[in-house]
Order: C-alpha cells, then sequence, then structure tokens
C-alpha cells in the first residue's frame, strides 16, 4: 500500500485509486484492503460479506457465483462486487480457504445485534447509535485472518484435514567459503499447540541430496501452506514450489531475522534463555519457528499462548520414507481414485485427535526399541484383559472414546477467544467421559502406580488433574444443557450462574404474566370485558377493544391504531414496561457476552492441562486402535532387534490392504477367493544371509504385493504396533526406499522413465547397509537392452552397499547373478498351467521362475482372442526371424539392432513371454559375435523354433530348458 502525500490516490496492487472518485463507504473498504493486498477481503454490509474489485471476480470465480456490480466510481469506472449471506459465510469461507486464499474478515462493529462471536468480543457493549460513526458511515474492523494452515473453527477444516503451516529459511554460503548450506523447516499445529522443527545442512555438490532430505521433511509434515521470507533465494524458491502441494506465502523478512528470533523464542515460550528448547545452536531453527509464531499472532489478531511445545527432530529418531516412497507405498492418499490409502484400513480411532495422531506416528516411525516396546508393551497389556474377553474390552474402550470430542482444538479455541457455547458443553461431556474410561482401564488391571505407557497416560486424566475437574464443574454452573450454536443471540447460560444476568432475564421473560395481570385490572376497573393484551412493531404494547366498547375508554387510554372492528390504545404504564421490557433484552444480551468472554479467559487459565488431557486421550485411541486390529485380524507382536546389522525375518506375512480388499470382495462376491496367500521374507538372517532378494515370476503374481507388505509390516513395527505376520523379527532400519511403478511428471517436464531413474539414483546415493530397498521392475520404461544393463549394475550396487533389497524383474538374465554372489537369493511367486488356463499361486517360492507368461495374463485381462492369437503368431515368428538372421551369420551391430527393435516392439505390446525369447536369443547372438553360429547353438534354435510355450507343460518347459543348455553348454 501506498498513500501519495496528499492521500487522495491509494495503491493496492498493481491498481491506484483515486480516493476522490468513491463514496466514504468504499473509501473505508479501500483503506481496509489496502493493508491486506494479497488477501480477499470479506467486507460486512448488513447480511452480506461483500467481495469488490478484482476479489470480487477472484472469489466469484472459485465459489461459482454472480458477479455483479456496486454502480461505478465518479469517472465512470465499474467497481466489481460479489457477496456472500452471512449466515451462510462458513461454507464459502471453506471453500475459498481450499482453494488456496487467504482470507480476511471484516465486520461491523458498532452493531452489535449482528455481531458474530468473534467481533462481539471485541466490542460487547458498543452500541451504533451511541457512536455515530465518522463520515456517517458504519465503523468496520478486521476480526480475523483466516489462512489454510492456521485456521480452528471446525467448520471450515475439511473433514480429517490437520491445518499446518511450514516455514522454511535458507542460508547459503558466501561464495568461495566452504561453509555449507543450511536448511531448516519448521511446522506449526495451532490447534495442538506445537511448534515442531528440523534443520539440515549439505554441500553444494550434494545439493540434490540435501533436497531430498528437505522434501522428505515436508512430506513428514504436509503442511496446508508454507511461509518463507521474501527474501529467500529465488532458486530454492523456485525449487520450492516444483515440489510442494499447497500455497507458498512470502512474508516480511523482519519475521525471520535471526537477531529477534530468541527474543521471540523464549517469549513465546516462557524460557529464560534457548538452551532449554534445544536450537541453541540451530540458527535456522530458531528463524523459522520465530517466523511461525509472527504468522500465527498476525492471522489470529492476538496472542497464541496454546503454542507452548517446541519439538525438535532428528532424521536419526525416525525410519525415514522419502515423499515418493510415501505415496508409491500409498500410505496416506491412494495413487489412483480407486485405490486404498493405508491409513484408509488402519485408522479407525474414535477421537478426532487420535485419528490425527495416529497419521503423525506413522509419519515419524520409531528406531527407539524403548519407545517401540513401550507402544508394544501397552498394545499387550490391552489385548490381555484380567476381567473379559478382548473383543469386548477393547468394544467398551472405543464406546466411551467414541462420546469423547474434539478436546484438542476446542482447547486450542479457548485460547483464540473462539469457543462456541457447545464447545465448552462438548468439553464437559468428554471430561465427564473420561472417568468411565479411566474406571473402565482400572478394571482391566491398569494400575496408576505401575510403569509403563498406559500407568503414565492415565496420570493426564481428568481424575489425576484436580484443574480439569474444576473446569468441567465450572462449565456445568454456567452453560445451559443444550446451548445454542453461536453466541450472538444469547441463551447460553444457566440460571444461577449469575444473579444480575438472572434478574434482567426474569424481567424479560415473565413479561407476558405482567401484561395479563395489567390487562385483568383493566377489564375489572373500567369494566370493559373484552380488552386484549398484544404486541406489535408499530405500537408496542397495546390494549385492544372492540369498536363498540372503545367508547368507553377512560380518558388515560392513548388512541394508536384503528383497525375494522377494533381501536388500539396505549397507556404510560405499558410504555414503561415495554422500555423496560426492551432495554432489560439488549442488557441481558449483553452481560451474557460479557460473562462469556470472562468464562473463556478464566477456562483459558487451564489450557495446559487441557492439551495434557487431550494428549493422553489421543494417545490411548491410537493404542486401543492398534489392540483392535491386532485382536481382529490375528496380528502379532514383531520382535525388535538392535543388532548394527539390520536383518528382517517375517513369517506368514500379509499385506494388510490388499487382504482387506479380498475380504470385502469376498463377502459381495463368493466366487472371489476369501484368503490372503501369507509369505515369507528373510534378508540378512541366520538361516537366509543373502541381503538381495530377486523376485521373479508372472505378471499379477504377486511381487509387487510381496515387496509392499514387507515393507508395511516393517513400517508398522516401527510405529509401534503389532503387524499383520505370524512371526516378524525387524532389525535396526534406517530407511524405506521404493522405486515401484511411476506416474509421468509431465507438469515438472519429467517423463516416466525420467522419473524411474530419478528416484533410482536418489537409492543408489542415500541409502545405506541399514536401508530396506524395494525396486519394481527397474528398467522397464527403456530398451530391454537398455534395461536390462541398468537393472543389472543396479543389483550389483546395492548388493555392494550390503542394503536389504528386495529386486522384482522379468528380466530372467538376473536370476544368474545368484549363482555367482552369496549375497543375491532368487525367489519367485508360484504360477502354474492348468490346461491352458493360468493359476497364479502367489506363494513366494525359492528359486527362478520359468516364465512371466505375458500372453497369459494378456489373456485374462480381456485382451481380445484374435489378438492374444495375432500375438502368439508374432512371437513365433520373432523366434524364426532370428534363426534366420542367425543362419544367415549377420554382423554383429545388426543382430543387436534386431534385437533392439524386438525388444521396443515386445515391449510396447507389454507381452513379457515375447521379451524373455526375445532376450535368450538376443544372448545368443552376442554370444555367437562374428564367428559363424555353431551346429549346436542351430539346434538350439531348431529345438526352440519346433516348440510351442503355450503348449507346454511345466515339466516339458523345464525338460527343453535342460536341453537347451546342454546344447549351448552353458
Ligand atoms: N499373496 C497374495 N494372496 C492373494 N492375492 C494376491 C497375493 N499377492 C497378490 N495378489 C493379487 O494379485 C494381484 C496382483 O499382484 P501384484 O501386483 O503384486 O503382481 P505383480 O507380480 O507385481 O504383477 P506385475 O508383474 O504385472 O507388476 C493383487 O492385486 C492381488 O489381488
Amino acid at each position: 500500500m501506498s498513500l501519495t502525500p496528499a492521500s487522495t490516490e491509494l495503491t493496492i496492487g498493481e491498481r491506484v485509486y483515486d480516493l476522490t472518485h468513491h463514496t466514504p463507504m468504499m473509501v473505508q473498504y479501500l483503506n481496509l484492503k489496502a493493508q491486506y493486498p494479497n488477501a480477499l477481503l470479506l467486507y460486512r454490509m448488513g447480511d452480506f460479506y461483500e467481495l469488490f474489485f478484482s476479489d470480487a471476480e477472484r472469489a466469484a470465480e472459485i465459489l461459482d457465483i454472480t458477479l455483479t456490480r456496486r454502480g461505478t466510481d465518479k469517472a465512470g469506472n465499474t467497481i466489481a462486487m460479489a457477496g456472500v449471506p452471512f449466515h451462510a459465510a462458513d461454507s464459502y469461507m471453506a471453500r475459498l480457504i481450499a482453494a488456496g486464499q487467504t482470507v480476511v474478515v471484516c465486520e461491523q462493529v458498532e452493531d452489535n445485534n449482528k455481531d458474530d462471536a468473534e467481533s462481539a468480543n471485541k466490542n460487547n457493549d458498543a452500541k451504533a447509535k451511541d457512536k455515530p460513526a465518522t463520515g456517517g458511515i458504519m465503523r468496520r474492523e478486521v476480526v480475523k485472518t483466516l489462512t489454510a494452515g492456521t485456521i480452528t473453527d471446525d467448520a471450515l477444516i475439511a473433514p480429517n484435514a490437520t491445518p499446518t503451516v511450514a516455514a522454511l529459511d535458507v542460508k547459503l554460503p558466501r561464495a568461495g567459503s566452504s561453509q555449507p548450506i543450511g536448511v531448516a523447516v519448521s511446522q506449526l499445529n495451532l490447534a495442538a499447540g506445537t511448534i515442531t522443527t528440523q534443520e539440515m545442512h549439505g554441500t553444494d555438490k550434494a545439493l540434490e541430496a540435501l533436497r531430498t532430505e528437505v522434501q522428505t521433511v515436508l512430506a513428514r509434515f504436509a503442511p496446508s501452506e508454507c511461509i518463507v521470507s521474501e527474501r529467500i533465494d529465488e532458486h530454492w524458491l523456485a525449487w520450492l514450489r516444483s515440489v510442494i502441494d499447497c500455497p507458498v506465502i512470502e512474508v516480511a523478512a523482519a519475521d525471520f531475522h535471526p537477531e529477534h528470533a530468541p527474543v521471540t523464542l523464549c517469549q513465546q515460550f516462557a524460557v529464560e534463555r534457548l538452551d532449554g528448547l534445544g536450537i541453541q545452536d540451530k540458527l535456522l531453527a530458531q528463524t523459522s519457528s520465530a517466523a511461525l509464531i509472527h504468522y500465527a499472532r498476525q492471522t489470529q489478531q492476538r496472542q497464541v499462548p496454546q503454542v507452548n511445545q517446541l519439538l525438535v527432530e532428528d532424521n536419526n529418531d525416525y525410519l525415514i520414507m522419502d515423499a515418493s516412497s510415501q505415496q508409491n507405498l500409498e500410505l496416506f492418499a491412494p495413487v489412483t481414485p480407486n485405490g486404498t490409502a493405508l491409513t484408509h484400513v488402519v485408522n479407525h480411532c474414535k477421537t478426532p485427535m487420535g485419528r490425527r495422531l495416529l497419521v503423525q506416528q506413522m509419519k515419524r516411525p520409531l528406531r527407539s526399541r524403548t519407545l517401540i516396546n513401550q507402544r508394544l508393551d501397552a498394545i499387550e497389556h490391552l489385548l490381555n484383559p484380567i476381567d473379559d474377553t478382548t473383543a469386548s474390552a477393547i468394544d467398551r474402550l472405543q464406546s466411551v472414546l467414541a462420546e469423547i470430542g474434539d478436546v484438542e482444538r476446542i482447547s486450542s479455541r479457548i485460547a483464540l477467544m473462539s469457543a462456541k457455547p457447545r464447545d465448552l458443553r462438548k468439553l464437559a461431556d468428554a471430561i465427564h467421559n473420561s472417568a468411565r474410561l479411566q474406571e473402565t482401564l482400572t478394571q482391566q488391571g491398569i494400575n496408576l502406580n505401575d510403569s509403563g505407557l498406559l500407568p503414565i497416560l492415565l496420570q493426564s486424566f481428568p481424575a489425576e488433574l484436580p484443574a480439569i475437574q474444576e473446569t468441567a464443574a465450572l462449565i456445568d454452573r454456567a452453560i445451559v444443557d443444550e446451548p445454542p450454536a453461536h453466541i450472538r443471540d444469547g441463551g447460553m447460560l444457566a440460571t444461577g450462574y449469575d444473579e444480575a444476568f438472572d434478574k434482567l432475564t426474569h424481567l424479560h421473560d415473565n413479561v407476558q404474566s405482567t401484561l395479563d395481570e395489567m390487562a385483568e385490572e383493566a377489564r375489572q376497573t373500567y369494566k370493559l370485558p373484552s380488552l386484549k393484551v398484544g404486541f406489535n412493531k408499530v405500537s408496542g404494547f397495546y390494549f385492544e377493544l372492540p369498536k363498540v366498547q372503545a367508547q368507553s375508554a377512560p380518558a388515560h387510554f392513548i388512541r394508536r391504531q384503528t383497525l375494522k372492528n377494533s381501536e388500539r390504545f396505549i397507556t404510560e404504564e405499558l410504555k414503561t414496561l415495554e422500555t423496560d421490557y426492551l432495554s432489560a433484552q439488549t442488557r441481558a444480551l449483553a452481560r451474557e457476552k460479557m460473562l462469556y468472554n470472562a468464562l473463556l479467559e478464566t477456562l483459558g487459565e487451564q489450557l495446559s492441562a487441557l492439551q495434557q488431557f487431550s494428549a493422553a486421550v489421543a494417545h490411548l485411541d491410537v493404542l486401543i486402535n492398534w489392540a483392535q486390529l491386532a485382536d481382529s485380524y490375528q496380528w502379532q507382536r514383531p520382535i525388535m532387534t538392535d543388532t548394527a546389522d539390520s536383518s528382517i525375518d517375517i513369517r506368514g506375512g500379509r499385506h494388510l490392504v490388499v487382504e482387506s480388499a479380498l475380504r470385502n470382495h469376498a463377502r459381495m462376491d463368493a466366487s472371489t477367493p476369501p484368503n490372503f496367500v501369507a509369505n515369507d521374507c528373510a534378508l540378512g538372517s541366520d538361516e537366509y544371509p543373502e541381503r538381495l532378494l530377486l523376485i521373479t515370476g508372472p505378471n499379477m503374481g504377486g511381487k509387487s504385493t510381496f515387496m509392499r507388505q514387507t515393507a508395511l509390516i516393517v513400517l508398522l513395527a516401527h510405529c509401534g504396533s503389532f503387524v499383520p505376520a505370524e512371526y516378524a523379527s525387524i532389525g535396526n532400519i534406517d530407511r524405506i526406499f521404493t522405486r515401484i511403478g511411476s506416474a509421468d511428471d509431465l507438469a515438472g517436464g519429467k517423463s516416466t522413465f525420467m522419473v524411474e531413474m530419478i528416484e533410482t539414483a536418489t537409492i543408489l546415493n542415500l541409502a545405506s547397509a541399514q536401508s530396506l530397498v524395494l525396486m519394481d521392475e527397474v528398467g522397464r520404461g527403456t530398451s530391454t537392452t537398455d534395461g536390462l544393463a541398468i537393472a543389472h549394475a543396479c543389483v550389483g550396487r546395492l548388493q555392494a552397499m550390503g542394503c536389504l533389497t528386495l529386486f522384482a524383474t522379468h528380466y530372467f538374465e538376473l536370476t544368474q547373478l545368484a549363482e555367482a554372489s552369496d549375497g543375491v537369493r532368487n525367489v519367485h511367486v508360484a504360477a502354474s498351467e492348468v490346461d491352458g488356463q493360468l493359476l497364479l499361486l502367489h506363494k513366494i517360492r525359492t528359486g527362478a521362475a520359468s516364465s512371466s507368461f505375458g500372453l497369459h495374463v494378456a489373456k485374462m485381462a480381456g485382451i481380445p482372442n484374435d489378438v492374444v492369437e495375432d500375438a502368439k503368431e508374432y512371437l513365433q515368428n520373432l523366434v524364426q526371424q532370428t534363426q534366420a538372421h542367425h543362419a544367415l551369420d549377420m554382423p554383429s551391430h545388426d543382430k543387436n539392432d534386431l534385437a533392439n527393435s524386438h525388444a521396443d516392439k515386445s515391449e510396447s505390446a507389454d507381452t513379457k513371454g515375447v521379451q524373455y525369447t526375445d532376450d535368450l536369443f538376443a544372448d545368443i547372438a552376442d554370444s555367437t559375435d562374428d564367428k559363424p553360429m555353431q551346429n549346436q547353438q542351430l539346434a538350439a534354435c531348431q529345438l526352440l523354433g519346433d516348440s510351442d510355450p503355450d503348449a507346454l507343460t511345466p515339466k516339458q518347459a523345464h525338460d527343453l530348458l535342460y536341453q537347451l543348455k546342454q546344447l549351448l553348454e552353458c
């Protein structure tokens, strides 16, 4: 914003407004708008929030509402306008925020009756008539700024969403300096009252590795918006915008100022020095955290005392999963619209804060064996109740939890003075209900004085925190049983809470009986049996007489209205009653609002106790959720080994999402086999010391499922949950990497193969001997020979790095690596052919597979028969052509070209059977080089040419392979 010296022009964004061309109201609007040039300003006018100029155009487009105009300015320019009704504003605001907009709400602060909660809070006793506005227009004030990451009102938050803001700060070394680049990402969760921060460093040479690390932290935080300094390095800003899926907002550089940050932090967290917070040496963690505090204060337009916890994170504390691995494993969101996210299947917590905590825990799988075992012990305890069956004990606990509302968000709204009366009622009910929770746990043998997680949690329950009990008692005394949704019309305070308020409401509520008494007295005194009493806006309180009796009205009856058959009169006495009545109503409402605000302030004093209680309920909810899953689906407690040399030994492991889908299908369609086939997976164990499994087998055989289930079991174990397996021993894993499937990133200018290679490069650069690596069909995105070469080299590198690797491939050539190396083991998913039909057994067996059965799978997928027949014929031709080429003894580069062109065609037809045969011939061609083809090789070609792969039984195929091997002397 800028004002010229004469103050008649105002620049907002790119546009200059001449204030002399506008009405006083528009001048008021423009002055307010100039303070928020990048936000949408909702300007309250009576029963509407109006938007003007470009704001109106933007809002009309997002909300699909009519764009009208509010006349023109004096220069004849049209003033665009769009409006939303005030009573339905929440849903419109929610949509604007979801579209990435910052919404600034400006209220009329002089008309008390129309105020909503916040404006009423600001100006309780304001009366429009008492405070005439300058220039005759209503006074208005911005009362709140709503942004995607700082909203706390349930009506504005999408279901299951957790609004958070991230702040990123970067420090680049001076040119020529050997200092590393520093980056910190901090996250503010306003409802939970936490700031979480992590600082990272890296060199310019290893920039990609540093950015991957930053991206991993951003994925863990999953912010709703991200703030940066307006002076951030432009390359980093461009990079951030390209990797983050939320609005990036530039804020004043002063908010990130390194010299002010310690003061801001010490003040917010009530400490003398930064040492206690653990970030005294982390300058960027300080600046980014301080920037978040400024942002919270600015958006809330008040202090944010509920933000009282600073958590400093370190990669070594968690099992790290980068952003693409989280996505590939569909942990929090499905990759395709029909897919199912893991959280959807496992998150059945009964409280909103429990559901949020479970997601947080899945984003931060622990590495500390002590902490993991603490959770596992608690689950085990819940699974062994002393006086009941497990199912009904868990059922009882969950039914109580379901009645506890969102204590976390209600507490934060209390701190922000925006809690509604129904919030308070819910809070008191939650506190009462928690007593039943505690009772049930005690009955199940959980004793406060014992050690373990459950007793620790119980110590934060109301029975142990008198402040919380007092909170509930206060709310019970203050708030009626069924309070109204808003405070604007009153009606929330209970009788007996405040004597003065009760007197005012008594006068108000008893007016009818007073009027009845007055009417009866007039009827008796003046002998007017038909006299009635009434009220309307024109006359106020009045007496009504039929025309025939109207003449007999006494002199002090003042005629007010004449109707067809009657006359209406007022009296001095009626007028006095009316004035008392109306002022009582206004005074009662004002007093009620004042008392309500005072109540919020009193409750705010118990904020940290409420937060403690809320966290305890959330943790308990998560543990009970894991226990319920373990009980329902026979999950077992994993053994968390702590050897430096990591290993995995899973027996009878299952993929819980596929298993649940099969269960659901079987329920609907009896022909679907209901059972998931459990599989073992051992890597680096005593019995199976190999650290790399090469997995082969037919398409649809279950290779990906097997790999993913291993990752999910490792992940769940590190979250402190039981796992879907008969037995699991899990070593100390530092990261999980995946290279599974991928989509084009066309917007980012990357092809499928490029994305595949970037992910592979990340793994090869960052994985350690303690990492679990999943590689699915690496190299398939390019020609067979290039792909095979890349896959071969990757296996070699991963083996040398000692990572625990699951490597699924259709390149059968790779299976030879197991023979050449001790560290590689072949396994395959079993399948067989019965009467020409492919039977997928989904069972993992030792050894390499014999074929990909690509044509069979194509047939199963519904590829028309004639196309499948064409493919078979083409396959035969390929075989014969290759034989012919070899017989003609072509120069080697031509043979390779042929092999490549076949390979490309076979890939594009996605018939892996072709690829297998083709690769075999390519090998033969390579081995013959420029020499004439040997007789044995010709015989082998002949043998292959004569055979019909589709007609072979597995046994015949096996025999054929042996014959070929013998002929080719390999
Ligand atoms: N262990 C199992 N038990 C039961 N069904 C399974 C099992 N594993 C996989 N399936 C079923 O088979 C389908 C295909 O599995 P998956 O995608 O893992 O095969 P794939 O071998 O990786 O195939 P492709 O090579 O074509 O990628 C799954 O969607 C699931 O329905």
